[in-house]
């Protein structure tokens, strides 16, 4: 049967090389290649079905998650996958569970926090999966306030052990993902007492099940220790994959050695020792790595959502406003979509590029902190932390924009925007709540402000070197025109967010004591961090464009984009920008006009824009976001496919809809 493209049309309007935006999406021919052959193993392979998920009760779920992953494991094995491989396989089976925790957390723990002998012996069994781990550190009562965990781990050194205690209800371990029924060890933070006397939290390299060993049929705890899955999520067929579970020591004993040492180390005689020149701060390590890993990933998730929403603008038609009857109107060509629609897209592309950087950032800090360099290390604390905090929340609001940009539809699971919502919103408060987040920051970018003259401010705030200039010279702005040159944007950013941070700065000063002021001004030192993390995402994008990028008017169209991305957030925060003095109300209006012709310029490339995503119609699981478009056949078969059309009369109908009918309500 000859395939119909019912998107062609729009697919021809393409000003650029859809094949060369494929490469600049991905980051490289080789890493094109690489995640479109895992993305059609995933899809060609009838194992990693997804579309009946939202139809499973709880347990179904669990298992059919459990058997996707041995799967996973199975092909890695067989066909000699490489770790890059093997994680893009995992990313693409598009299920959160266990394996995440295990080499998205438990690994990269022991391997930061861990000494030399520790890596030694537990990484090769990890790594081999002949054990499972997971990243215990939330509490029942402490989730942002990491140094307020209550879990206790004493030194007995009558026994050389040390004593992992929960003292309370609030103390129990509460959402690690993977904990609940699959884990075999966990990285467990508690409070180290030693002698008597506490020395904050640390990590601890913990077994708490039998499982450990495997070919054991009983997954019963150990003695002392009691797990459980913490009960289902938001959205059924969503997170409900994942076994967020609870965990209570009740006195359990592990050898000394458990305990993470890089950071610091008790002796066999009881001394506690911080290690030279390593900063407490390491035990903090494994999040930072996180949230690089959730930005590099957030654009891929945005990307998705805004794929969807954008064919089916694209082929969906609407009456004009002088016509009800006649349907004529795409909806992609009305500017209120377009003006909804167009800055998601421009924020996916903008989110991958921050998410290249952060990531080379990371590589650089990793490497520095294995050779005792923890210069870098704020840096990478707020540039992760702002980083994860401002595109998981704007892709979080992206996603549910792009449900209603496809009206009725985009509610139905089948469109595969709702399951897509459910699964990344906890994202905006795992690995620390966004708000919590920015706070970090807005501390970073005012310490650096109160630093200045005695310190030089480096890396993304290298701005805050040129306080003087940008607190003093206004915009220069004349025409639209002006408004679409690189550097006129990121000093316009730049200008903002400094006016912003010296404006908080001083008014902090004003409080005797600090910590009072920084509660007091937290909704404005928020809005602070906002404006800094805005401007290194939009830096990293007009940088982007100064390399040298192949292939025919895809440098153009990523320009378009990136001049998107910038006007609408000077657009939806003019009022920072007019407020601080930088722009006038004339030049405000200018950049509004200017951002309406942008959008009239990607318009035709609308279509081959979402294309270079490459997404696969497995991954993207969405009947109105198909690549041929052919969404209206698709739409009404998905309706019968639900097992609630297999039958015209459902349970219940005869026993309460016939008494309404005949009138017999009394029998009831
Ligand atoms: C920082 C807090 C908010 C509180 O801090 P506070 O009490 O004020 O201060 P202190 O703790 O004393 O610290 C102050 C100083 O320390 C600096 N700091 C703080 N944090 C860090 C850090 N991380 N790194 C470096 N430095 C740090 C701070 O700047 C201060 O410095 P200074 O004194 O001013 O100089 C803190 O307590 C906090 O972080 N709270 C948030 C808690 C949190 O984030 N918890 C996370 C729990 S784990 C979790 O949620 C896990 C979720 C699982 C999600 C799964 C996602 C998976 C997707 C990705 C993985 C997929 C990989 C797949 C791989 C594969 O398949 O192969
Ligand atoms: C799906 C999911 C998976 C998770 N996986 C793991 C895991 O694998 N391992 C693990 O250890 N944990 C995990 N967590 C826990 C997660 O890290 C915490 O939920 C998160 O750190 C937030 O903590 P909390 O829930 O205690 O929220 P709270 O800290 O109680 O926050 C609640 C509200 O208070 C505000 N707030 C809190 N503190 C401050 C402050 N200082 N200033 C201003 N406002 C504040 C927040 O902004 C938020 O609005 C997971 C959570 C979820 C939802």
């Amino acid at each position: 049967m000859e395939l119909v493209d019912h998107l062609r049309d729009e697919r021809n309007k393409a000003q650029f090389d859809v094949e060369a935006m494929k490469v600049v999406w991905a980051g490289s021919p080789q890493e094109l290649q690489l995640c479109d052959r895992m993305a059609n193993l995933v899809a060609n392979h009838p194992a990693f079905e997804k579309l009946k998920r939202p139809m499973l009760v709880r347990k179904e779920l669990f298992k059919n998650s459990l058997r996707k992953a041995a799967y996973a494991r199975k092909l890695v094995i067989d066909l000699g996958l490489s770790e890059e491989e093997a994680k893009w396989l995992r990313f693409y089976i598009d299920e959160p569970t266990y394996p995440d925790l295990h080499w998205g957390m438990f690994i990269p723990a022991i391997e930061g926090q861990g000494s030399e002998e520790q890596k030694e012996k537990w990484l090769p069994l990890s790594r081999n999966m002949q054990i499972i781990g997971c990243y215990a550190q939330t509490e029942m009562g402490h989730g942002s306030n990491v140094q307020g965990l209550e879990t206790t781990a004493t030194f007995d050194a009558q026994q050389d052990h040390f004593i992992i205690h929960s003292p309370t209800l609030t103390s129990t371990k509460w959402w690690p993902g993977g904990l609940g029924k699959v884990s075999t060890h966990a990285v467990v933070y508690a409070r180290l007492i030693v002698n008597g006397e506490f020395h904050g939290v640390h990590g601890w390299y913990n077994y708490y099940s039998f499982s450990f060993f495997l070919y054991l049929e009983d997954h019963s705890p150990l003695p002392g220790i009691t797990v459980g899955d913490v009960g289902l999520k938001f959205g059924n067929g969503a997170y409900n994959t994942m076994d967020n579970g609870l965990l209570r020591f009740h006195h359990v004993r592990i050898p000394r050695n458990q305990m993470l040492m890089r950071v610091s180390q008790v002796s066999r005689e009881g001394k506690y020792m911080q290690c030279d020149d390593v900063p407490r701060q390491l035990i903090y390590g494994t999040m930072v790595s996180v949230r690089q890993t959730i930005v590099a990933m957030v654009s891929r998730t945005l990307s998705r959502a805004v794929c969807i929403a954008t064919r089916y603008s694209a082929l969906r038609r609407q009456h004009s406003s002088s016509s009800l009857v006649v349907p004529c109107f795409l909806m992609i060509d009305y500017q209120s979509q377009q003006s909804r629609l167009f800055p998601l897209l421009a924020s996916a592309y903008a989110f991958k590029f921050v998410g290249e950087w952060l990531k080379w950032l990371y590589t650089d800090v990793k490497q520095r902190l294995e050779a005792n360099d923890f210069s870098t290390l704020p840096e990478a604390h707020a540039s992760t932390a702002g980083l994860k905090s401002l595109t998981t929340s704007a892709t979080v609001d992206g996603i549910e924009e792009c449900m209603k940009l496809c009206g009725g539809d985009g509610y139905l699971v089948s469109s595969g925007l709702p399951e897509l919502f459910a699964v990344s919103v906890p994202a905006c408060t795992y690995e620390g709540d966004n708000t919590v987040l920015m706070l970090q920051v807005a501390r970073f970018v005012v310490k650096t402000v109160s630093e200045v003259g005695y310190k030089e401010p480096l890396g993304t705030s290298s701005y805050i070197r040129r306080l003087n200039t940008l607190l003093h010279n206004n915009c220069l702005v004349q025409t639209g025109e002006d408004w679409v040159k690189g550097d006129r944007i990121v000093e316009a950013f730049e200008a903002r967010a400094a006016r912003m941070a010296v404006t908080c700065t001083q008014h902090l000063a004003k409080f005797q004591d600090p910590e009072q002021g920084f509660s007091e001004l937290s909704a404005d030192l928020v809005e602070v961090a906002v404006a800094h993390c805005q401007l290194i995402v939009v830096s990293k994008f007009v940088e982007k464009l100064a390399q040298d990028i192949p292939g025919k008017g895809v440098k153009e169209a990523l320009e378009v984009l990136c001049y998107v991305y910038a006007l609408f957030l000077v657009h939806k925060h003019q009022g920072d920008f007019l407020v601080t003095g930088y722009l006038t109300p004339k030049q405000a209006s200018l950049a509004n006009r200017q951002l309406r012709i942008l959008y009239s310029r990607l318009r035709p490339n609308a279509i081959a824009l979402v294309d270079a995503f490459n997404h696969t119609d497995h991954y993207l699981s969405s009947v109105v976001g198909r690549y041929d478009g052919n969404v209206y056949p698709n739409l009404y078969q998905a309706a019968f496919n639900d097992p609630f059309n297999d039958s015209h009369v459902p349970d219940g109908y005869h026993q309460y809809i016939h008494p309404i009918l005949n009138q017999t309500l009394a029998k009831l």
